[in-house]
């Protein structure tokens, strides 16, 4: 059985096709910039050389169709072998516990929540339309970000606001990035030879969004990002958490309209706000080239992470293991140094050896005297996507979470 992912994103489709036998990767690739002068189009069909393609691509559509076009070409697949496309949906609100077989009420369903994800359900339904209209009625899944956090109690995800709110308009935290939680926190079990409904974790999701999430006993209860991902922690161009009262301040001050401060709080700020920067590798570069505010970016993004560990632990009360994942966890080796720093006293020790070189796709980092493992695990969303539509499309699936 082959399952092909697709995750869109505002500006970029990320895509894979794997074989289920054996968990393959036989094609997988990028899409990013769309609707840019050049986007960028990078793939690999397993065993060849990766292709490279610069070029306009003005819309998700067009996107869409040059990936069907790649998939189509590279022999990996044709229709009739592929059994589902499973697609990576941002919110699924209170309605989706489980990944679920699309169909038109579903659509519809998933587009009544674009008010709680402008950024990302537009996109998501995109995708599935595409879908649709390029391979016909092949099955698609939608895997869910909000899915594994719905284990959490109402007095984490309940917000100090009028019940009304809450019942209503569905205002209360719903968290994201549950399948890459969900996906390295069964991997640190594995590491660690223990079930993982019994034990106890802080998973770092730290990408271009970015998020934290206390794992008791294998479920969720609580997560950093909140109705939207825009809450909780300092990301790329995202704020995190701020007082709430900088809107009425922006909008009256400054005569800023609710559009203007939607896009500042979402593309503007967060480390590219402080910074005029955004990807962690160039604010690097920048804070050893002396720039005063890449420095600053950094400061907060580690100190920020560091109250999220500290606050969790106290959710949690015992600790087995903090797992960093996503591009910056997996591979920032001063951000995990500095957000450890100084936690001794809650039994994390980092080993600046280990820390340099994690072994993948698993690695232990913490000191042999340190009680809490710190462990680096390599998300594989897409992955995860396909395994868990493959259970949906068998009729395997139970409620997980
Ligand atoms: N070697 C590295 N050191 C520090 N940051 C890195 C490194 N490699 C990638 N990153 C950062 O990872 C981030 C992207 O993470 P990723 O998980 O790929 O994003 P997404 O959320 O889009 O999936 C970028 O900020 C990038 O700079
Ligand atoms: C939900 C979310 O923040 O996703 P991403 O990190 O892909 O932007
Ligand atoms: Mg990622």
């Amino acid at each position: 059985m082959k399952i092909l992912v697709l995750n869109a994103g505002s500006s970029s489709i990320k895509y894979s096709l794997f074989a289920m036998s054996d968990q393959r990767t036989l094609l997988t690739g990028i899409i990013e910039r769309i609707g840019e002068s050049l986007a960028l189009h990078r793939y690999r069909v397993t065993g060849n050389e990766a292709q490279i393609d610069e070029s306009p691509i003005n819309n998700h559509k067009l996107a869409l169709q040059e990936i069907f076009s790649v998939l189509k070409a590279s022999g990996a697949s044709n229709n009739a072998e592929l059994a589902c496309i499973g697609h990576r949906v941002v919110h699924g609100g209170e309605l989706f516990k489980q990944p679920v077989l699309i169909n038109a009420q579903v659509t519809q369903q998933i587009a009544s929540m674009i008010p709680l994800a402008p950024l990302h359900n537009p996109a998501n339904l995109l995708g599935i339309q595409e879908a649709l209209q390029q391979m016909g009625d092949i099955p698609q899944v939608a895997v869910f970000d909000t899915a594994f956090h719905h284990s959490l109690p109402n007095y984490a995800y309940r917000y100090g606001l009028p019940s009304s709110l809450y019942k209503e308009q569905g205002v209360r935290r719903y968290g994201f990035h549950g399948t890459s939680h969900n996906y390295v926190a069964k991997q640190a079990a594995q590491y660690l030879g223990k079930p993982l409904a019994e034990l106890n974790l802080i998973t770092l999701h730290l990408g271009n969004g970015a998020s934290v999430t206390a794992i008791e006993n294998g479920r969720s209860v609580d997560t950093s990002m909140g109705m939207t991902p825009l809450e909780g922690l300092m990301m790329g161009t995202r704020c995190g958490d701020i007082d709430p009262a900088i809107h009425f301040y922006l909008s009256r001050t400054l005569d800023m309209s609710m559009d203007d401060i939607e896009n500042l709080l979402n593309k503007n700020s967060g480390c590219k706000g402080v910074c005029g920067e955004n990807d962690m590798r160039s604010i690097h570069q920048m804070a050893e080239a002396g720039d005063e505010n890449a420095q600053l970016a950094l400061a907060m993004y580690a100190y920020r992470i560091k109250k999220y560990i500290g606050a969790y632990f106290a959710v949690l009360g015992h600790v087995d293991a903090l797992v960093f994942t996503g591009g910056i966890g997996e591979h920032d080796v001063w951000l995990r140094q500095q957000c450890c720093a100084g936690l001794t006293a809650f039994g994390i020790q980092i080993d600046s050896d280990k820390n340099q070189n994690p072994t993948h796709p698993c690695g232990e980092i913490s000191s042999s005297s340190a009680t809490v493992k710190v462990l680096v695990t390599v998300t594989q969303e897409e992955l995860e996507i396909a395994i868990q539509a493959e259970a949906c499309l068998m009729g395997t699936n139970k409620t997980p979470f």
